[in-house]
């Protein structure tokens, strides 16, 4: 927990020069899921931490909440060393993890009541009641945890990372399966806590959600960081503009044309990327005019994140990712 007296660390998360090789067996050779990370999460950032699957996210993660030991590098969490204060540097985490851990003996409010056991909250300071409430479970308070839905299981798995009032949050993957209505208000909350103070450090798949949600975001590739940064600068990064065209026969197939990238859409439409400083919407029509397409209608798209995302992590939108089961 926070001393009062003490002073605000700038940044919530400093991570430099971060290490993992898990030890091989006989059956699998040693693995290195992390080659030199630094990161550094302000205080009072909504940071996103991206990657594809096997980018090693979770072992950074993991990393952060003590579950799994590094190889080097340093950590501090709220400005506490790891290795030198590690039950301090945990104190200031509150961590919901991807798999959905459900305590099938206690109701919600038991199950935030020995959460708050656990880490020394004393009674007159636990707010097990308002937790619920904030995230839609006060009439769940004294069910069973095992009827509760998939979502609302998640929901409690947030106030539970939340009972000893930690200035910093993780979610990791806390979407997966939830869906939209539970999202959006999950979402909603942890915007709220966001704005009350609390930093969140969250990784997702959804990189539409990131998009909108994060001011920040950092994306992970093979155990290397490979861009963190605000993440309207993150979004300009890209040359490319697209102009989706819907011919008059919808039934024909997209053309080839030489030097843009052509990507059919299901509708029929297709989309033609080029680059702004090379290339303009002009000369991309003349080319679908000369591939002999009448056309119907036109729009421009600007590159959005996971544009982005394809370029950094494998350089080709179509090239298979090789981390993938
Ligand atoms: N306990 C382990 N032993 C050996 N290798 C591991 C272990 N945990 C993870 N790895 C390997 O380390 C690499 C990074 O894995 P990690 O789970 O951190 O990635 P991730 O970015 O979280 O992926 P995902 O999005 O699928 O959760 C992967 O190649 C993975 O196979």
């Amino acid at each position: 927990m926070t001393r009062s007296d003490a002073p605000l660390p700038d940044n919530a998360i400093e991570v430099r020069g971060l290490e993992k090789t898990y030890a091989g067996n006989r059956k699998s050779p040693p693995k290195t899921a992390l080659h030199g990370v630094d990161l550094v999460v302000p205080r009072g950032a909504m940071f996103g931490l991206l990657g594809p699957n096997g980018a090693g996210k979770s072992t950074l993660i993991n990393i952060l909440a003590g579950v799994v030991k590094k190889s080097g590098g340093t950590v501090a969490i709220w400005g506490r060393d790891i290795d030198e204060r590690p039950r301090d540097a945990r104190a200031a985490l509150g961590v919901v993890p991807q798999e959905i851990v459900a305590d099938v003996f206690f109701t919600p409010r038991e199950a935030l009541e020995v959460q708050a056991g656990f880490y020394g909250v004393p009674a007159n300071e636990r707010r097990s009641d308002e937790l619920l409430a904030a995230l839609g479970l006060s009439d769940k308070a004294n069910a069973y945890v095992r009827a509760l839905s998939g979502g609302m299981k998640r929901r409690l798995m947030v106030a539970k990372a939340l009972v000893h009032n930690p200035p910093i949050l993780i979610l990791d993957e806390p979407t997966a399966g939830v869906d939209v209505e539970l999202r959006r208000q999950l979402w909603e909350y942890v915007r709220r806590i966001n704005a009350e103070g609390v930093t969140i450090l969250l990784t997702t798949h959804y990189l539409e959600e990131a998009q909108e949600l994060c001011d920040t975001i950092a994306i992970v590739n093979r155990g290397r960081v490979v861009a963190c940064e605000p993440t309207a600068q993150l979004l300009t990064r890209l040359d490319t503009r697209n102009v989706v065209v819907t011919p008059v026969d919808p039934s024909a197939t997209a053309p080839t044309l030489k030097g843009f990238e052509v990507k059919g859409r299901p509708n029929g439409a297709f989309a033609v990327t080029y680059r702004t400083g090379e290339s303009s919407v002009e000369q991309v029509l003349a080319a679908v005019r000369k591939a002999g397409v009448a056309i119907r209608d036109i729009a421009t798209e600007d590159p959005d994140l996971e544009d982005v995302f394809l370029s950094l992590t494998y350089g080709d939108a179509d090239q298979p990712d090789p981390t993938r089961d």
